[in-house]
Parts: C-alpha cells; sequence; structure tokens
C-alpha cells in the first residue's frame, strides 16, 4: 500500500500512458461486444433507435434524452458483465452469496432498461403521433 491508502503506484503523466489506459477501456467494451448476448440485442436496439431518430429528425434536446437512456443501459451491461468475471474469480464454485452477486447486477441492468424504454417510448411518442 502506498501513502493514499491504495495499492495503486503514483506514476508519472504522460500522454502516452493515457492512450493506452484508452486502449485499455476499448478492449474492455470489445469483449463485452464480442461475448455477451444480451450486449447484441443493446446494441440492436441501439442501432434501430438511433436510425428511427435520424429518419424521425430528432431535435437535440430530443436527442439528449436518446443518449442519457442507451448510456445507462450500456453502463449497466459493462458493470454487470466485470461483476461477473470478478464473481467467478472470488468463487468459481456455486455460492449463495455469489447467486445474490450477480442477480442483483442483473437486476440493475433490467431496471436501466425499462428507465431507457420508457424514455425512448416518452421521447419518440410527439414524433409517431406526426407520421400518423
Ligand atoms: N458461481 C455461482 N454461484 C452461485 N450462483 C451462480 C454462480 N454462477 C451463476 N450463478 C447463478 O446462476 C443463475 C444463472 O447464471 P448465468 O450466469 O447462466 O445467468 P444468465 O443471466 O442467464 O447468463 P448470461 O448473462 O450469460 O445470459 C443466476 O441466478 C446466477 O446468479
Amino acid at each position: 500500500m502506498n501513502e493514499t491508502g491504495t495499492t495503486a503506484t503514483r506514476k508519472k503523466f504522460t500522454v502516452a500512458a493515457r492512450l493506452k489506459s484508452f486502449s485499455y477501456a476499448m478492449q474492455g467494451i470489445g469483449f463485452v461486444l464480442r461475448t455477451q448476448h444480451n450486449a447484441w440485442l443493446h446494441l440492436l436496439a441501439t442501432l434501430g433507435v438511433i436510425m428511427l431518430a435520424l429518419f424521425l429528425g430528432f431535435t437535440p434536446d430530443d436527442w439528449r434524452w436518446l443518449v442519457v437512456a442507451m448510456a445507462i443501459v450500456w453502463f449497466a451491461e459493462t458493470i454487470n458483465t466485470a461483476m461477473e468475471y470478478l464473481c467467478d474469480v472470488v468463487s468459481p464454485h456455486y455460492a449463495e452469496a455469489v447467486k445474490r452477486a450477480k442477480d442483483i447486477a442483473a437486476g440493475a441492468v433490467l431496471i436501466s432498461a425499462v428507465a431507457a424504454l420508457v424514455v425512448g417510448v416518452l421521447t419518440f411518442l410527439p414524433y409517431l403521433k406526426q407520421v400518423s
């Protein structure tokens, strides 16, 4: 441990190190996209929603809602995946506490998806009324 009470060592700030850090984060997102079936569904929904919003000519205000709604789902999904991997390291075999942790993290994804759905419906509704 260092003087800040963490195991992280104090490193000098460099642009190269920040770029490397960014590339690790991109590797994490890439891994989630390649391996998580739920992420494939989120990706499909994200692309569908973006295309529909472009077609309907969303205002910047409405894009804001859409971006926030999509971001919370991706945020929850990536954290959930990280949690699952961590749980498997902590306890590769069945453990009641691991089941609780994984199910609660999955619940967070569900909450975010339902919230995004409500935001999406409320944002799209006025446009769809105009079209019909
Ligand atoms: N090591 C473990 N100990 C206890 N329970 C576990 C463990 N691994 C998974 N579980 C539980 O078993 C159930 C099924 O797990 P699984 O990971 O297959 O869930 P899933 O959400 O269907 O998977 P995926 O997200 O890959 O589609 C969940 O309730 C999960 O919490």
